[in-house]
């Protein structure tokens, strides 16, 4: 080992996935990547790709991976066979996803055991994803207990929303008292995309306003003001905005005492339905958008009603941020469906011209990995596709915080 350490393993632990990377923060290097996907199902797989050095094959394996912290231990064994493994000395910190950090939390905090519970204390307003992220961090705690272990949450970046964009109109004592609020999420993405939108732009990301429609399997808007956030669309849990793959995003909450008085579901099978049996599966069967466009292509009314609804629900918070931020430079899609379905965007985009929106049907047809316009020139506002990088960005946090804690201990 030559001088301090420098490596950080960012873990984003999603509900049925983990992706990881591992950087070297001394040139922001790579030197893997890696995803475990369908834990806990028989058909779980683990796709490792090493980068040092030149690179090398990716490695998949498949087969039954029960839970996270199997997954997590399986993704140490990739690393610890190409060397890297985590008992590295070259590591300085491993860096978390952590999706509800509620009012405490506005910035990357190293985890100790009150940090942990105050996390498993918001599972029931992140049911899906605090706890996989605690079991990633218990894990790799368990891995490392001599390393700094940082959580970078998902919450963090919303903190800058207005009372008026972030309370819910009910009865301030009741919400008060429990906290309820809109937290909003995916905000590492969202101030990632918004920076590196006003870099593709050519400014700094105090001179410009920008929409990001972060379009995953969970999907969430924000309008950024100024490089910081005035709006997003999900609230005090990640179910409230955009449809999603699984979930309903926005709905009438009186549809959940409805389903409760006059069919008799449960709290627990009403939360099971609107967060896992909704969105594009409850509407056609399929969440991934890839399929659904194959089917809509095939002519399946149910596929095209489910699209037209998502692209529907998109083009409110389109207009509604615009309204909110009064000036647009650029709307922006990113996350796996915004960076790679050129339908969603065209559609999502098309008759709002009046608005200065237009999509440029060649631009927006090519496939690239880079930050790209898909606006003809003679657009006012800018339509852009941004791919997001939550790893790197919580690598980023965690290593500049580790860096500052170790000058101000000398
Ligand atoms: N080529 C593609 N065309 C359309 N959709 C795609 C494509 N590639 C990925 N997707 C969509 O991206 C989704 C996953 O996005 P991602 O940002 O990785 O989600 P998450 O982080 O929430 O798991 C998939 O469900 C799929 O619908
Ligand atoms: C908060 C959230 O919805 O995250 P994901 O998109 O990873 O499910
Ligand atoms: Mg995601």
């Amino acid at each position: 080992m030559t001088g301090t350490p420098t490596r950080v393993l960012v873990l984003n632990s999603g509900s049925s996935s983990v992706k990881y990377q591992l950087l070297d923060m001394a040139d922001g290097n790579r030197l893997a990547v890696g995803l475990v996907e369908r834990i806990g199902e028989e058909t779980s797989r683990l796709a490792h790709t090493p980068l040092q050095g030149g690179g090398g094959e990716k490695r998949e394996k498949n087969g039954p991976i029960p839970d996270h912290a199997a997954a997590l231990k399986a993704v140490a064994e990739e690393l610890a066979s190409d060397g890297v493994g985590l008992d590295s000395p070259e590591l300085a910190a491993i860096g978390h996803r952590v999706v509800h950090g509620g009012l405490r939390f506005t910035a990357p905090t190293v985890i100790d055991d009150e940090v942990l519970a105050e996390i498993e204390r918001l599972v029931p307003v992140a049911p899906l994803h605090n706890p996989a992220n605690l079991t990633g961090i218990r894990t790799a705690m368990s891995l490392r207990p001599d390393l700094p272990q940082v959580a970078v949450f998902d919450t963090a970046f919303h903190t800058t929303m207005p009372e008026s964009a972030a309370r819910y109109a009910i009865d301030v004592a009741t919400a008060d008292e429990y906290r309820i609020r809109r937290y909003g999420f995916h905000g590492t993405s969202h101030a990632y995309v918004s920076r590196e939108t006003a870099k593709l732009l050519g400014k700094a990301p105090e001179e410009v306003n920008v929409i990001v429609l972060h379009l995953g399997n969970g999907a969430s808007a924000s309008a950024v003001a100024g490089g910081r956030c005035v709006d997003t669309s999900m609230g005090l849990t990640p179910l409230e905005g955009l449809v999603m793959g699984t979930r309903s995003g926005d709905i009438d909450p009186a549809v959940t005492f409805h389903l409760k008085r006059v069919a008799g579901m449960s709290a627990d099978e009403i939360d099971a339905l609107l967060n896992k049996k909704s969105g594009l599966v409850g509407l056609c069967g399929d969440n991934d958008m890839r399929e659904i466009r194959r089917r809509v292509d095939e002519g399946d009314p149910a596929a095209a009603l489910a699209f037209d609804i998502y692209i529907h629900r998109l083009k409110k918070y389109i207009g509604a941020y615009y309204a909110v931020l009064g000036r647009v430079d650029a709307v922006v899609f990113t996350a796996g469906v915004g960076e790679n379905a050129a339908p969603v965007r065209e559609a999502a985009i098309a008759g709002l011209e009046e608005l200065g929106l237009a999509v440029d049907a060649d631009l927006n047809a090519v496939r690239s990995d880079e930050a790209r316009i898909i606006s003809p020139d003679y657009a006012r506002v800018a339509v852009a596709v941004v791919p997001t990088d939550e790893e790197l960005e919580i690598a980023r946090q965690s290593f500049a915080l580790v860096q500052s804690s170790a000058s101000s201990n000398e």
